[in-house]
């Protein structure tokens, strides 16, 4: 093509470029966080042709220039017209909007599945494009590449399952690790996410489709915390399944035996650590959904070892004591009044236990972090789990468990006794805060809300956490039309927006919630609903990353916490608002990571990152953190590619 024709199809796209902004604003907001890359330096590939064009880490489909398609023998391969980025998403959402038509409706989307496919489809051919577009619209997809939609796709694996992402170790695999491990094609690997689908969301145990959770988690941290896709590992263990359903699929695609157990297991995921720690010694490794059983035990044999940690303990954990502590600023109370809250949890496996650890662990520094404040701090908890009340009366309790455990004379002073319904422990106990971790949907039903009506609380606070949507202990609907308009809630899913004609003082009036992605970056509240979800403890792997931190200490989830609890203003949590918007994610992001970074270096675990070496990170005041968090952060933008022979 001659360079004046090859111009004249660069001006003709600005204009196009410029008529599509006309009818779609939100092409100029994303324009402007796209930044150029011309520049830049190239990447240098040693790829060329239809090699390139299969590789969604360095294709660029038709925003290939023509002098880029000539160098990388790309000339021919495509259809001719050069389009620019911009244009190439305005074409890929086109398609996707299709869809949206009648279907406006988050969890109940009838379409979810086909999102899902059509975005897959991208973040298999081009994965630049994929991010931009997660990142322009992350209210939006969030729900489809995470909870809920997730969970219906790990259901629904072996039908969706088209290109392999990510790795997969099985039992069979044993003694076959080390080497296995450099079958992946990148040298530099940042985070992992394993999963051995023993706990999928509140599904139960999906066994090898549980890959779908570990790949949507980090699709998120990419999106929202700002780390490399090209250096993300999405890891399924298979120990094999104890679904019997699975166990008979002739199209299952997993090992098709019972699990491992005991030892056998225990030396199945040593191996893994082992191997991915040999090739990759800087990895940060996410555990996420574990069943409890395994959750708590593989988190005490490597905490102290290797850089590691238990999201749905203690990911949920972090997200979960910013929300606690937020309740307690929508009282109108300060924080340090949190020890006097009184907190009925539903739920006691990994996530209930990791939530009630660190809440005792909070307010016991509150009380003087002493042994009596520790004693103390137990007092405010009433655990429930599938068989009642939890109390020392309780037969072969859980040792992760006991603590928790209400001692028998009092809970009979408090008109309570062992195993009793979650509806009698609200009646008695009156509590400021019910939260659920059960996985029962609807477990929050209108006899428990109508309790929770007596509460001592001027504001009480509802967290009905457990994943996916159907799970949700209850919905905001049910929430504030039974409990009232004056509560904090918080779910663990999406809901769709809904209008309620709320009875208030004033009259009859009209309330919209809307709820976002809340664990990782926790909700986008219009009033007082909002999602809470440990989705923003990817920041703990961003932050550990960057400080190259040796092991993640709780000091530095304490710290992860605290920060996300104090970033919302007094004016937005006295509104009930107590997570940030998921829009302000990357915001979030950097400044969560640099408080992780900061808590590092205070501990000495920091041993740095790339340049960045340990003298230099603690020389570092807290704009300069912030800034170093900044500009570590990944951007959705192509590089120029240049051809370098291996
Ligand atoms: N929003 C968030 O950030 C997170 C949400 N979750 C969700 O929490 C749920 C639980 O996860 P895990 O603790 O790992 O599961 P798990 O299976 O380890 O624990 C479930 C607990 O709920 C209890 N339970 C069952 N039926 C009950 C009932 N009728 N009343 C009271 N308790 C009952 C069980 O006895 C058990 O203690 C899942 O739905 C998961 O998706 C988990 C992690 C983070
Ligand atoms: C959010 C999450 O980690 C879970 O539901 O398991
Ligand atoms: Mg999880």
């Amino acid at each position: 093509m001659s360079s004046k024709l090859y111009g004249q199809m660069r001006a003709s796209s600005s204009s196009v470029l410029k008529r599509l902004k006309q009818k779609n604003p939100w092409l100029s907001q994303w324009s402007r966080s796209f930044t150029t890359t011309e520049g830049h330096r190239p990447t240098m590939v040693h790829k060329r042709s239809l090699d390139i064009l299969h590789d969604p880490w360095f294709n660029k489909g038709t925003a290939f220039t023509m002098t880029e398609r000539d160098r990388l023998d790309l000339r021919g391969l495509l259809p001719p017209n050069v389009m620019s980025t911009e244009q190439q998403i305005e074409r890929f959402m086109a398609d996707l909007k299709r869809l949206e038509v009648q279907a406006r409706d988050g969890p109940s989307d009838p379409y979810a599945l086909a999102k899902w496919r059509i975005l897959n489809r991208l973040h298999d051919r081009n994965e630049t494009m994929y991010y931009n577009v997660l990142i322009a619209n992350i209210e939006e997809y969030a729900p489809i590449v995470y909870t809920p939609t997730v969970g219906l796709v790990c259901q629904n694996y072996s039908g969706l399952f088209r290109r392999p992402r990510g790795m997969y170790f099985s039992a069979e695999d044993r003694g076959e690790m080390m080497s296995m491990v450099y079958n992946w094609p990148a040298d530099q690997v940042d985070m992992i996410v394993v999963t051995d689908g023993s706990r999928i969301l509140g599904l139960g145990d999906l066994g090898v489709q549980g890959i779908g959770i570990a790949i949507g988690k980090l699709d998120l941290y990419v999106a929202a915390a700002g780390i490399n896709p090209q250096r993300v590992l999405p890891v399924m263990i298979d120990v094999g399944t104890n679904n019997e359903k699975l166990l008979k699929d002739p199209l299952y695609l997993g090992l098709q035996r019972h699990r491992l157990d005991g030892d056998e297991y225990i030396a199945v995921v040593d191996e893994f650590m082992e191997a991915v720690f040999t090739r990759w010694p800087h990895v940060t490794v996410q555990f996420e959904d574990f069943q409890s059983k395994w959750a708590f035990k593989l988190l005490q044999r490597y905490r102290t070892t290797y850089r590691m940690f238990n999201d749905d303990v203690q990911g949920t954990a972090g997200v979960a004591i910013a929300g606690l502590l937020g309740a307690v600023r929508a009282q109108g109370r300060p924080m340090i009044d949190f020890p006097k809250q009184k907190i009925v949890v539903a739920g006691a496996g990994s996530a209930g236990i990791g939530v009630l650890n660190a809440a005792r662990k909070t307010m016991a520094r509150m009380l003087g972090n002493n042994e009596s404040a520790y004693e103390s701090a137990l007092r405010q908890f009433w655990v429930v789990d599938a068989n009642g009340l939890i109390t020392d009366e309780r037969e072969n309790i859980d040792p992760d468990a006991l603590p928790f455990a209400r001692k028998i004379k009092e809970i009979h002073r408090q008109g309570l006794r062992e195993g009793a319904s979650l509806v009698e422990v609200v009646k008695q106990v009156k509590p400021d805060v019910l939260l659920g971790l059960s996985a029962v949907g609807g477990l929050f039903s209108k006899e428990v809300l109508e309790a929770l009506k007596c509460s001592t609380s001027t504001r009480p606070a509802i967290f009905a956490m457990s994943n996916p949507t159907k799970n949700a202990e209850c919905t905001p609907e049910e929430a504030f039309s039974i409990v009232g308009d004056n509560i904090v809630f918080a779910s663990g899913s999406p809901f769709k927006d809904v209008d309620l004609e709320l009875q208030s003082k004033s009259g009859t009036r009209s309330a919209k919630f809307s709820s976002i992605l809340g664990k990782f970056f926790a909700g986008m509240p219009s009033l007082q609903s909002v999602e809470i979800n440990n989705n923003p403890f990817s920041v703990i792997g961003l932050g550990t990353l960057l400080s190259g931190s040796r092991i993640i200490s709780d000091g530095m989830l304490q710290a992860a916490a605290e920060c996300l609890a104090a970033y919302m203003s007094e004016e937005e949590v006295l509104k009930g608002v107590i997570y940030p918007s998921i829009s302000s994610i990357r915001d979030i992001t950097k400044e969560v990571a640099a408080a992780v970074i900061k808590e590092s270096i205070e501990e000495d675990l920091a041993e740095g990152y790339r340049e960045m070496d340990a003298r230099e990170l603690q020389k570092l005041s807290q704009e300069e953190i912030l800034e170093y968090v900044k500009n570590n952060m990944w951007s959705p933008e192509y590089p120029t590619l240049v051809y370098k022979q291996d």
